[in-house]
């Protein structure tokens, strides 16, 4: 996932939203490359947190979630790293930068731990989604269970295809393009989705920054132009598997490991390319 800075002059942040949300939880060095140490602190921190670890406390939470609903009160660093995939040394320097460092023959309590990740990420309240083209792919995230109990429920619905407005696709009615900003203020939409064709992208971009939307999650091959207190990423599948391409490119030649973007060796392919 890439971290996208084309911006646009426009209205101060307000501070509180701004502080909550997930992807202004992490680093910016505002070149959409993340590096270690640059950038803004994660909230209830004093220090930067590069954003590749950012994207592993989410993993972290999501198998320290799973621990705890099997009745685990304490784990220790080498069962987390290696039900997370990450590296124990990896693993410790994450949780350093939140402030949690475990205890030695204990490890870390699951709650406690819980409790710091989500605080990290901003997650402590709800972050109302709607989604923008409901084709293929933003049927699929709509419908997709898996938001609402990780604290992003979908709570609007987009689209310009007569044929579909009205049309209820996991329970939330597809409203129109026209209606972006006004529904997005009304019902607090904080995340906005783009899933449209790349050249409806900008204009919908436009109406949800319209709306109030400070954080966008663009599936859109397309640059996006932002103002300044909006928070955009994008997701391009392709440039995942170009990198799963490089591992086994570099794996057939024989050649050393890359690093990952906060610059520590890689043994774990987690590589996170922002
Ligand atoms: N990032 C990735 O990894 C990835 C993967 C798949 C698709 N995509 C991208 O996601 C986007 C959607 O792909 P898809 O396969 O779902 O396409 P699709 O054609 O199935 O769906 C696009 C939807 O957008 C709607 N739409 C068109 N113009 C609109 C506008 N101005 N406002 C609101 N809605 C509008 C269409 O009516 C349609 O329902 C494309 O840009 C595609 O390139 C990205």
């Amino acid at each position: 996932m890439v971290a996208q800075r084309g911006r646009r002059n426009g209205p101060a942040p307000e501070p509180e939203r701004a502080a909550d949300a997930l992807t202004e939880s992490v680093a910016e060095n505002g070149t959409g490359q993340a590096g270690a140490g640059s950038g803004a602190a994660a909230s209830g921190t004093a220090r930067a947190i590069p954003e590749a670890a950012v994207a592993r406390l989410a993993v972290y939470l999501r198998v320290l979630s799973a621990m705890a609903e099997q009745g685990a009160t304490t784990v220790s660093s080498e069962e987390l790293s290696a039900a997370a995939g990450v590296n124990s040394a990896k693993l410790r320097k994450d949780l350093s930068y939140i402030g949690s460092y475990g205890t030695r023959g204990v490890g870390y309590e699951v709650q406690v731990l819980i409790g710091q990740i989500e605080r990290t990420l901003g997650l402590t309240r709800k972050h109302k989604v709607a989604v923008v083209g409901i084709g293929n792919l933003g049927h699929a995230l709509a419908n997709y269970g898996g938001f609402p109990g990780r604290g992003f429920p979908v709570e609007a619905l987009f689209d310009i295809d007569p044929d579909l407005i009205g049309v209820p696709v996991g329970g939330v009615p597809v409203s129109h393009l026209d209606d972006i900003p006004r529904v997005c203020a009304e019902r607090d939409i904080s995340i906005g989705v783009i899933a449209t064709p790349p050249t409806a992208a900008q204009s919908v971009c436009d109406r949800l920054v319209a709306g109030g939307v400070q954080c966008i999650l663009n599936f859109a091959p397309v640059v996006l132009q932002v103002p300044e207190h909006v928070e955009v990423r994008k997701v391009d599948l392709a440039v995942e598997l170009q990198i799963l391409s490089f591992h086994v490119a570099r794996r057939m030649a024989g050649e050393p490991e890359s690093r990952t973007s906060d610059g520590e060796a890689d043994g774990t392919k987690d590589v996170v390319v922002s």
